[in-house]
């Protein structure tokens, strides 16, 4: 059986991380894909569990020794990217990697992958909703949440490239939604 992979995709402050979080916790079956990246950790933030923090000159040795199923610059000049590695390791334990990456990403990941992959887009109601989320997040600076809303902007327009999409307005519905889809795929 081909190997199966679960991407899921969002403007930032979407809530994918908050729908992936309970889908890992509810069905032992996925396991989160460790993203790379030259971003700093936050606080609250473990190398190895939330990212591989790499320096610049580490993630570029892994570009040219092509280490990555995908990377971009998502944010501030900052790398992020799937390693082969992490998602041969989820598959060796025969569990599915849950990928939360940003669209460009998901989209290059997607067209590698194509009928493994169930790639889901969480829709926010609105811009106002994100900015309102990534402020209470208490994450980003004034330029950074400006950044990510631009972003937001652009990545709506490919929403449709997806094999879903969920608005998350109620999270409890978000969440329910693509539980039912994640199940759906696996049968
Ligand atoms: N339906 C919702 N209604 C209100 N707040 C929500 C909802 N879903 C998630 N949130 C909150 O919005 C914030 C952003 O969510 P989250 O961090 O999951 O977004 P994200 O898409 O993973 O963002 P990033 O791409 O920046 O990591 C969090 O504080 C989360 O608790
Ligand atoms: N293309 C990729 N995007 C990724 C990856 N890992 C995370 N991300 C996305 O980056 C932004 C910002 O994340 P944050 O942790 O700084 O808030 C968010 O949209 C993530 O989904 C990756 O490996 N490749």
């Amino acid at each position: 059986m081909a190997n199966k992979i679960i991407i899921i995709t969002a403007p930032s402050g979407a809530g994918k991380t908050t729908i992936v979080k309970q889908l890992l916790a509810e069905m032992p079956q996925l396991e989160f894909s460790i993203s790379a990246t030259t971003r700093a950790a936050r606080e609250n933030e473990v190398h190895g569990r939330d990212y591989y923090f790499l320096t610049k000159e580490d993630f570029h040795e892994k570009i040219e020794a092509h280490a990555f199923a995908e990377y971009e610059m998502v944010y501030a000049g900052k790398y992020y990217g799937t390693l082969k590695s992490e998602l041969e390791r989820i598959w060796s334990d025969a569990r599915i990697p849950m990928v939360d990456i940003d669209v460009k990403g998901a989209l290059s990941i997607k067209e590698h992958y194509q009928d493994e992959a169930l790639t889901i887009f969480i829709q926010p109601p609105s811009i106002d909703a994100l900015r309102e989320r990534l402020s209470e997040r208490g994450t980003e600076t004034q330029a950074s949440l400006e950044e990510r809303l631009g972003k937001a902007k652009y990545e709506l327009s490919f929403s449709h490239q997806f094999d879903e999409i969920v608005v998350n307005d109620k999270l409890p519905v978000a969440y329910a939604e693509v539980k039912a889809l994640v199940e759906g795929f696996l049968k």
